[in-house]
């Protein structure tokens, strides 16, 4: 089912008719901790709906609530056909179709007291949004990214974690009047993925959505003329910055408190509800499953084609969701020679800069499986041969335990060697059954 729209409401129609595990809760939930409960419950198993007391729109969470909801959404029946549908719609971005904005949406008002913000854990810094990708455009350049907005405890204003990527970029450019933005809450994961997915400075990540989706349906907002997707649940009409205020701390993709820094404010002008699709308002949870998918998924596709072009069968990348889906990969292959397992590991390192322990294992383990891999390095890894270090490299901003950014990497190559193959097999019981 084609939803170029790309609303919630019709992702949750096709993901029911897929026969995927949908629960509803009964009566409203508390912003404050229920709501997020009720997804931790759901985390990675079932998506669910549900009513937030004090918002009169119907939420939703973990859309992506397993690796077999995002292959369907991507139309792949495995690991290599999802890489490459993504990896197409990267170089290949679709086009527009353009509607009008006024048949669409219609306005709720404005200020930080209308967005659907929630309280996650017990030292979060506010409230928070985390399903928002802001929309910017500079010249010729458009720009969709995510970013979580906090409120502040007391509404008295919301402020944005830009890390210093596309936005951040656009941002500095914008100077001093600040940056018109559009954010939107509420839409097809797909559009998240795209929106996830690091294309390079130019490339307009609704593009990315658009090929994944067979088309996107974009309306212009009135104010600042930015394109959002036609059945986004709700649309923000805002300046960034320039001023800042104190965002954060809030839980990251490694179930960590990522501090509190000064982020720039979001100065909220209009604030727009879907009249066409149920307004489903998106909520992520911080550090949960469909967290780490979004983040990493693009991630493990770069790794797979890295890995691809330089061994000759790759059986299985995983980025393992203990590290987040972000630090740890375990790469299993076919090896044709005893340097692959090495070589391996470096493709993945220069694929994902925040990577940071990489196993490679040979074919007969499931990178899945954590007691398999584990298995592979007690009987087949020995760090005087198989141990790549790397020290000093750049790391990931999340890992507490690097060093002003720098971090050391390591590769462990746990394949065995390929004439001895027979003493590291492992027995089978014997019979026919
Ligand atoms: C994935 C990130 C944040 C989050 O979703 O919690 C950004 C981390 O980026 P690095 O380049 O690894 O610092
Ligand atoms: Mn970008």
């Amino acid at each position: 089912m084609r939803n170029i729209d790309a609303s919630v409401e019709l992702f949750l129609e096709e993901a029911r008719s897929r026969g995927a595990k949908l629960v509803e809760a009964p009566e409203p939930l508390d912003p404050r901790y229920e709501a997020a409960r009720l997804i931790k419950q759901y985390d990675g198993r079932g998506i669910v709906v549900y009513r937030v007391r004090g918002f009169g729109w119907p939420f939703a969470s973990n859309l992506i609530a397993g690796r077999e909801t995002l292959y369907w959404a991507l139309g792949a029946g495995s690991d290599v056909e999802a890489y490459s549908r993504l990896s197409r719609a990267l170089s290949s971005p679709g086009g527009f179709e353009e509607r009008r904005f006024s048949s669409f949406f219609e306005e709720a008002g404005s200020g930080v007291s209308l967005l659907p913000a929630l309280r996650f854990y017990e030292k979060d810094g506010g409230s928070y949004v985390t399903s928002s990708i802001f929309i910017a455009c500079r010249g010729d350049v458009c720009n969709a990214s995510i970013h979580r907005i906090m409120v502040s405890d007391d509404k008295s204003y919301a402020a944005v974690r830009v890390v210093p990527r596309h936005l951040y970029r656009m941002l500095r450019e914008a100077g001093d009047k600040g940056l018109p933005v559009a954010v939107v809450i509420g839409v097809d994961p797909r559009v998240l993925l795209a929106a996830a997915s690091s294309p390079s400075y130019g490339v307009f990540e609704l593009g990315i959505a658009s090929a994944l989706l067979g088309g996107l349906a974009v309306c212009r907002t009135p104010l600042h003329g930015l394109p959002v997707p036609c059945g986004s649940s709700m649309v923000i009409e805002a300046r960034l910055g320039p001023d800042r205020a104190p965002e954060g701390p809030f839980v990251d993709l490694l179930q960590l408190y990522d501090r509190a820094r000064e982020e720039p404010v979001l100065h909220v002008e209009h604030v727009y509800v879907n009249k066409v699709y149920k307004p489903y308002m998106h909520v992520i949870l911080p550090g949960g499953y469909e967290h780490m998918m979004l983040m990493g998924f693009p991630r493990e596709a770069a790794i797979y084609e890295a890995v691809a072009r330089t061994v000759p069968h790759v059986r299985k990348v995983r980025l393992t969701p203990a590290g987040g889906m972000w630090l740890h990969a375990v790469i299993s292959i076919e090896k044709q020679h005893d340097g692959d397992g090495k070589t391996a590991g470096l493709a993945a390192l220069a694929a994902h800069p925040s990577l940071k322990h990489v196993v490679v294992v040979d074919s007969d383990i499931d990178p899945d499986d954590p007691w398999e891999v584990e298995w592979a390095i007690a009987t087949r890894f020995q760090a005087d041969r198989g141990l790549v270090v790397i020290p000093h490299a750049r790391g990931s901003t999340l890992d507490p335990s690097a060093r002003e950014g720098l971090t050391y990497k390591l590769v462990l190559d746990a394949t065995a060697p390929i004439r001895e193959r027979e003493r590291y097999t492992r027995p089978r019981i014997g019979g026919s059954s």
